[in-house]
């Protein structure tokens, strides 16, 4: 569960973490980061006396580490991480600075100088926001660091070689692992417990709260420490939750080129024909003799101008199975797999460049390949896989958005355009035919497998004995929740023609409680009796009168303390911020008589059924959540 909604902002990115250290791996993967770990080969040998204080030969350590990979994969791969985590844990007893140990007997010094007196662990933080610009790396570098006090107890010299040959200090800084074993020798612990084990989670996240939500200029507050200086030009973006936005430039972090130099804002940079860099200023006058500088690019404009081709193209691909047939066979050149999918060699060329540089596929001289993520999230056999939801969004969302300008000035759905036939209920429009609702069911399965464990994890939901999730499709959800709460049995309840189809996605082979399956028309027949109602993407299919209807049908079921659990995109109040949500809401104007809700609103349609206490969750995945109680 990403308790944290900032660390949503990098779901979409593609993160690679710049140590070898299981701890911090295991730290960021337990907060559900997910990325990519490929570890620095920057020697640790910074000359410690040139610091004025050991934190800062700990930061500067962590963004040589970044650095280092950052520059690496630009160069060796042509693919560009969007983030590089970069990070270096020190131990500081007596203004010395312990490192890992080399040997047993360096270990022992280690320990000596550490035992019965309190010493502080350091671990420096260096974030780099990297963007490749005409094949340029260019770099945004944040950087921090965070200080825990740790007091050893007296030790016996048998003890302490006793803990060395178990060999557990040997990989660690101060020769000890306050995790395991080491957590023996320690009396106290002044600070953040991750710190010490080599990741301060704490600070990280508000770190990037500062970055992705900057505090207006009236309101910065100055941090006991920033290597950096702060650069006038950064601007604030208002749409905090744009995740498909580019890191551009931000508060507190500085611009690098690939070298790691800082530029200053307001350069227009060049690359002359020999390759080599060169800065220059147009200076202009108007009317008035007025010097006048022309508008920086509009990068942000520009790149909504273009989304729709880079939409078609991811969507094309994935139609298309190229991303199937190179997770397969990869890498393929464009020849071998135009002829492997029947299409012209040119075309496919074409295509396969586009999806290399926007991120998608590797290519090098053998050919081209599908990069880790697509792997995962967009080859039709993998576990996350959004395939489902990918030829939904090209054979169903893509004509209805074409019309989405008709959808505007008539405020109504637009099928009859986009399929020349009338629109009837939204569910029998998309189950007309088995195809169809194939279709739709496997879109609306990729993005509950994607989404269920955060939905599920949002609020404790022990208590419940039974759950019944309406209009649940697949089951995707209710098996996450019976992995997680072994004692709550659920129900699916879904049209017939849903039910019908289920089995093609069921998984095979996993040994978890079953889930019961129940077919009806939640608006007409009587609903199973549950202690939990789940309402995941329903409500925002449908206008209020009908929502209040179904809202009525499960208030008359609910005892108090029965509960609703709703999964949804949830808009903030003044419908201002969260642009996925609000594109989603454009999204449902095309195609249903429903639209996506605030907070309030949700609060405000459940109050008039008798659920109060509505607590909500941003969670930082595709869908928030919202648990409220019977009265
Ligand atoms: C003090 C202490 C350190 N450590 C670990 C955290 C770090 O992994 C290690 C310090 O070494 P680092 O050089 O910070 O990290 P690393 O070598 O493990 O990985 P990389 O350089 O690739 O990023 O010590 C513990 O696990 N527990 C502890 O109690």
């Amino acid at each position: 569960m990403v308790l944290s909604p900032v660390l949503g902002k990098l779901v979409s990115k593609r993160v690679v973490l710049a140590s070898a250290s299981p701890r911090r791996q295991e730290i960021l993967t337990n907060v559900g980061l997910r990325f990519e770990v490929v570890p620095s080969w920057f020697k640790e040998t910074l000359e410690k006396s040139s610091f004025a204080a050991p934190f800062e030969y700990a930061v500067e350590t962590a963004r040589q580490k970044a650095l280092e990979v950052a520059n690496r994969m630009h160069v060796k791969h042509m693919r560009t991480p969007d983030v590089v985590i970069g990070a270096d844990t020190i131990v500081s007893v007596d203004e010395q600075i312990l490192e890992k140990p080399v040997d047993k007997q360096d270990a022992y010094r280690m320990l000596s100088r550490l035992n019965g007196k309190e010493h502080s662990v350091f671990t420096g933080v260096a974030i780099i926001h990297c963007h490749s610009k005409d094949s340029k790396l260019e770099m945004e570098i944040t950087d921090f660091y965070e200080e825990t006090k740790v007091k050893f107890s007296e030790l016996s010299e048998e003890l302490l070689w006793e803990y060395i040959h178990s060999g557990e200090p040997m990989d660690k800084a101060g020769g000890y692992g306050i995790q395991a074993l080491g957590g023996m020798l320690v009396e106290y612990v002044h600070g953040d417990f991750l710190n010490v084990v080599g990741f301060p989670l704490n600070h990280f996240c508000k770190k990037l709260a500062e970055l992705y939500y900057p505090p207006s200029k009236h309101n910065v507050q100055h941090k006991k420490y920033d290597s950096i200086p702060s650069v006038d030009t950064f601007e604030n973006l208002s749409d905090g939750e744009s995740e498909s936005s580019n890191f551009t430039e931000h508060k507190g972090a500085s611009k690098l080129d690939s070298s790691g130099k800082h530029s200053s804002g307001g350069v227009y940079t060049s690359e002359n024909s020999s390759g080599v860099r060169t800065g220059f200023t147009v200076p202009l006058e108007n009317q008035n003799g007025v010097s006048q500088r022309p508008p920086e690019v509009p990068s942000k404009i520009l790149e909504l101008m273009d989304g729709f081709r880079a939409s078609k193209a991811l969507l094309v691909a994935s139609k298309l199975k190229i991303f199937d047939h190179l997770k397969h066979k990869g890498p393929l050149k464009a020849v071998d797999i135009a002829n492997e999918i029947g299409t012209s060699v040119c075309g496919t060329e074409r295509l396969l460049d586009a999806c290399a540089a926007l991120g998608l596929l590797e290519k090098t001289p053998q050919g081209y390949g599908n990069t880790d993520s697509v792997n995962t999230f967009l080859t039709s056999d993998g576990e996350y896989s959004l395939h489902g939801y990918i030829i939904h969004s090209n054979d169903h969302l893509w004509p209805l958005f074409t019309n989405l300008e008709s959808a505007i000035k008539e405020g109504s759905r637009q099928n009859h355009r986009a399929f020349g036939k009338k629109a009837e209920d939204l569910f029998k429009d998309y189950y007309h035919s088995q195809e169809g609702k194939q279709c739709f069911m496997a879109a609306m399965h990729s993005i509950a497998r994607l989404t269920a464990r955060d939905v599920a994890t949002a609020f404790d939901l022990s208590r419940f004995k039974s759950a019944c999730d309406l209009g649940g499709c697949t089951g995707a959800l209710a098996r996450e929740l019976v992995q997680i709460y072994p004692n709550l049995k659920v129900t699916v309840f879904d049209l017939p023609e849903v039910i019908a189809n289920i089995s093609y996605f069921q998984p095979s082979g996993q040994h978890t409680a079953p889930v019961t399956f129940v077919s009806g028309d939640f608006f007409k027949d009587k609903l199973p009796e549950a202690d939990l109602y789940i309402l995941s993407r329903i409500l925002h299919d449908w206008p209020d009168e009908k929502i209040h209807v179904l809202l009525s049908k499960i208030s008359a079921l609910c005892r108090p303390g029965c509960a609703i659990l709703l999964a949804e995109m949830v808009l903030d109040d003044e419908k201002k911020n969260r642009s996925t949500a609000l594109l989603q809401s454009l999204n449902m104007l095309v195609q249903t008589e429903g639209k996506e809700r605030s907070g309030s609103e949700y609060q405000a349609l459940l109050e008039q059924h008798g659920f109060t206490n509505v607590k909500i969750r941003i969670t930082g995945n595709l869908l928030d959540v919202i648990l409220c109680v019977k009265t």
